[in-house]
């Protein structure tokens, strides 16, 4: 099933007069297996469209739909409940509780999920494996490395098998040799499990390798441009 912005905007209203517009005229559709990056300018709008695409801000216009379900007319359990059967998160802060070895951080989403305690033992080991951590389960978050709690991260997002990935500036915190890590393993877990991945990036490094790159400036798309990748 594909996500789909129809003519989305999304004014954050500061003040009476002061109205700043976070998304403007967004038109997108995400198609399952979509590997696009969001790429533009500090306060452009990039988490903005993130937060939008799952549903934790409504748009002030316009329509969010996955199939043919128009998130915007769910209620508040309605979308939670979607967005945690559809959707992972990764984070630029990796955002792990650090009292957790890796293995209870992937965990915690899984109880929240209401999976039985041998399913939550076949999804801890299973996306431990995918990431590469199999052997550092039993590690807490400060004795692993940014590139390493990253990777629990992505494992925490794709233990539940959500169908797509939103990631806000996953390897901002990383150096480049880690960040290019980090990105060849989302384009494994793209093309094994035609997981759809939407993340937003500075890092101009990493676009030539990224399916569709959507340009974003003043809360709109300037341009599309699509990779042969
Ligand atoms: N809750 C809010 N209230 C008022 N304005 C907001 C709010 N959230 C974001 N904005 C404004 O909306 C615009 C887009 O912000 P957004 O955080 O989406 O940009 P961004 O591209 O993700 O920036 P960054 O790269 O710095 O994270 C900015 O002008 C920002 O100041």
């Amino acid at each position: 099933m594909q996500f789909e912005l129809i003519n989305v905007e999304k004014v954050y209203q500061a003040s009476e007069e002061n109205k700043v517009y976070g998304a403007r005229n967004v038109n997108l559709s995400i198609p399952e297996g979509e590997f696009m990056a969001l790429v533009g300018p500090s306060g452009s709008g990039k988490t903005t469209i993130l937060n939008l695409i799952a549903g934790l801000i409504l748009p002030t216009g316009g329509v969010l739909k996955h199939g043919g379900n128009d998130i915007t007319s769910m209620s508040l359990e309605e979308r939670t409940q979607h967005r945690l059967d559809y959707m992972g998160f990764i984070f630029q802060d990796y955002q792990l509780l650090p009292i957790l070895t890796a293995a209870e951080n992937i965990e915690f989403p899984l109880q929240l999920k209401g999976f039985s305690k041998a399913e939550i033992s076949d999804r801890v080991n299973w996306a431990l494996k995918q990431v590469g951590l199999e052997k550092m389960g039993n590690r807490f978050p400060k004795q692993l490395s940014g590139g390493q709690q990253q990777r629990v991260s992505i494992a925490r997002a794709i233990a539940g098998k959500p169908q797509l990935i939103l990631a806000d500036e996953p390897t901002a915190n990383l150096d480049s040799k880690t960040a290019q890590e980090i990105i060849d393993l989302f384009k494994k877990l793209n093309q094994d499990f035609k997981l759809t991945f939407v993340f937003s990036t500075h890092d101009q490094r990493l676009i030539d390798q990224i399916r569709t790159v959507q340009y974003i400036k003043d809360g709109q798309i300037t341009e599309t441009r699509k990779n042969n990748v």
